[in-house]
Order: structure tokens, then sequence, then C-alpha cells
């Protein structure tokens, strides 16, 4: 269920027509009614909204993005991946810079979960590691918001999760196993500006790609929650065509990944979505909820009598952190130079990728 109407509260939206989606306010407890709705938005739309979540103080975690993305050019270097600073040691949390000639236009900060205590095998696997944050004293009260957030958000997308275990016919804890020790899961902070600022060269761009500061995508894991902190430039496609998603304070948007929508065999939708240049600076905030690495996703998951996701696993069933990085690399500009660390390289290259298409209709799968 969706309504369009044009914004009238800010004069400078009033270029575009916005679509609201489907809210769910978290305080609410019937369960089996959400469930129903959760499903029929993602079976339909593969976006809606969550209102209420506990726990989440939008105002102070703004203020926080911003005045992580206000730092020196120093101090955010100081916490580059080594993809971007080769004496770093972090490769996949920290900072990563704007690029020239990137179809995004955006810098941008990946914080992690806190890395222990995991158990030894689980630890020994790659991309945990800690998140680099700036040491100042007085700049701490950043990381403790960013933290916060991380908790409030992490227990909201997995009620969500629950929720659509439910609205599957499964049990609600069908995926808690997936996360139970380690989670992959990564809260990232947005910094778009305009292209017209010129702070990289923009000149290989062609016209399509400067009207935007994200390129068309789905998501690519679990799910995805997200801020917009009521700035406009979310499109989602919507019946054939973008539209712009109502840019409303203290709500996150939620959206499914390809993986997960794999999983119902796209009886659920990961939706294409994109960011427009809006002319002026924008800040966004994702989680994507994401297993922990030795989470196995093996074909028709779903489709058995399971009653849990790590019930009568094949024995080779690719696990979560070896797809990821597999998909990662195949789909998203900013990770173009990621190396697979360890041992994992013939594991991340056995992974099909055909095997984790999407399949949105009017839009290939070549990824
Ligand atoms: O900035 C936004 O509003 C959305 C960003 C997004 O879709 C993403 O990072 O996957
Ligand atoms: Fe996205």
């Amino acid at each position: 269920m969706i309504s369009s109407g044009a914004a009238n509260d800010d004069a400078t939206d009033e270029r575009w027509e916005f679509t609201n989606l489907h809210a769910i306010d978290m305080r609410r407890e019937d369960d089996t009614e959400i469930a129903r709705e959760l499903i029929g938005q993602m079976e339909t739309i593969g976006f809606l909204v969550l209102t209420q979540v506990p726990g989440y103080e939008e105002e102070v975690y703004l203020d926080a993005c911003k005045a992580l993305h206000e730092l020196p050019a120093s101090v955010k270097h100081d916490m580059f991946l080594q993809k971007d600073e080769p004496t770093h040691s972090n490769v996949y949390r920290g900072y990563q810079p704007f690029k020239p000639n990137d179809a995004s236009h955006k810098e941008f900060f990946d914080q992690g979960f806190p890395v222990g205590p995991m158990d030894a095998q689980e630890a020994a696997l790659p991309l945990y590691e800690d998140t680099p944050f700036p040491d100042a004293q007085e700049l701490q009260w950043i990381k403790e918001s960013f933290c916060k957030t991380q908790q409030a958000w992490f227990a909201a997308a997995l009620r969500v999760l629950r929720l659509l275990a439910l609205g599957l016919g499964k049990p609600a804890a069908f995926f808690d196993p997936w996360f139970e020790g380690a989670t992959l899961t990564t809260l990232r902070t947005i910094h778009y500006a305009p292209r017209a600022s010129g702070l990289v060269d923009s000149s290989q761009l062609g016209p399509e790609d400067l009207r935007l500061t994200t390129p068309e995508h789905a998501d690519s894991g679990i799910l995805t929650l997200l801020a917009t902190f009521g700035y406009p430039g979310l499109q989602v496609y919507i019946d054939g065509e973008y539209r712009s998603v109502a840019p409303i304070r203290d709500t996150l948007v939620v959206n499914l990944g390809d993986l997960f929508a794999r999983l119902t065999n796209y009886r659920l939708k990961a939706t294409f979505h994109r960011v427009l240049d809006i002319g002026t600076e924008r800040f966004s905030s994702p989680m994507f909820l994401e297993p922990k690495y030795s989470a196995a996703i093996p074909r028709g998951l779903m489709d058995s009598n399971r009653t849990s996701v790590d019930q009568d696993l094949p024995h080779d069933a690719p696990l979560f952190g070896d797809w990821l990085m597999r998909r990662m690399m195949a789909s998203y500009a900013e990770w173009q130079g990621f190396v697979v660390p360890g041992g994992r390289k013939p594991f991340v290259e056995a992974i099909e990728l055909a095997d984790f298409a999407n399949s949105i209709p009017g839009h290939d799968t070549s990824w």
C-alpha cells in the first residue's frame, strides 16, 4: 500500500512528487498481523518504513554522522582501508573517500560489530576486524552514538527478520543461528556532495551518471535498514518507474537484499533503487544486516521442511562470508581493489554468481 503526494513542508523539495511507503510502528506487538503486512510489502514493493524504533535517537546520530564526515582530511585518512592506504591493516572497516569518475559520488564510513568474544574458529575467518575510530577524547561521543545506533538497529533488524520468518511459515527463530556469536553486519554512514562541487574529476561520466550520486542497484545481503535523515533523493523502482521516497525524519526505510530474495525463490523482492544528486550535501546511513562468516547458505534452504537455517546442511554449502566477498567485488565499484584474504580464494572463486542472481523483471542480472 503506497500513496503519492507532493511534499509541501519543505520549499526546496517542490520539484519532486513523493511516494509514501507503508509504515510499521515498532511499538506494535501484534506480530502475526505485522508479519502479514511485511510479507505483503516485500512481495510487491520490496520497501517499507519502520517508525518508533526503540532506542534510536536520530538527532544525535545525524549530528555524529555530520561530525565524522566533517573531520579534517588527515583524520579521515587515518581511518582509510588498506586498498586506499597500503600501510593500514584494516581491509573491511573504515573510511572510503570520494573516487574520481565513480558512478557513486560519496565518501563513507563502515563500522563493524565488536569483534570479540567470538569462538576461535569464527574469529580466524576474514573480515572480522576492529573499526578504526578517531582517538581524540573529545570525539568519543561520535563512536558512542554510532554504537548505540548500531545496537538499536540490529535489534530492530532481527525483529523484522523473525517476523519475515513467521510470515514465510517458518518458526520466528528460523534465521537466528546465522547471527549467534558473530555477525558481518555493517553500519555505514554516507556523505554525498553535489557533483557540481567538483571534489573529484567527473569528466568521464555520462549525463545519466551525473544525475545520480548512487547508481541503480539492489542491496546484496539479507536486509537493509536506512536512515535518510529527512533528505530527499532516494528513488525506488516501483511499477516500472523510479519514484522518490518521501523523506521522513525518525523513520528507517527497510528493503531486502538479493540473497534473501533468492532464498525465497523471489517471492520476496530485492528492489532496485538509486540516489539522485539533490544539488546539496546529503547524509544517509544504511545498515546492511549480514550473518556471520560461517553461516551456510545452501540452495533450497527455505524449500525444505527445515525449522532452522542450520539443520541438515550439505557439507559443501557455500559460506556467507565467501559469497559476500564474491558479490562485493563483482558488483560494487568501491570494492574493485579488494584482495581476498587468507586461504579463502578458492572458496570465493567457487561461488557461482548465477546461483545468487536476482530476477527483477525488466532488469538483467549482469553483475
Ligand atoms: O543514501 C541512500 O539513501 C541510499 C543508499 C543505498 O541505497 C545504499 O548504500 O545501498
Ligand atoms: Fe542500497
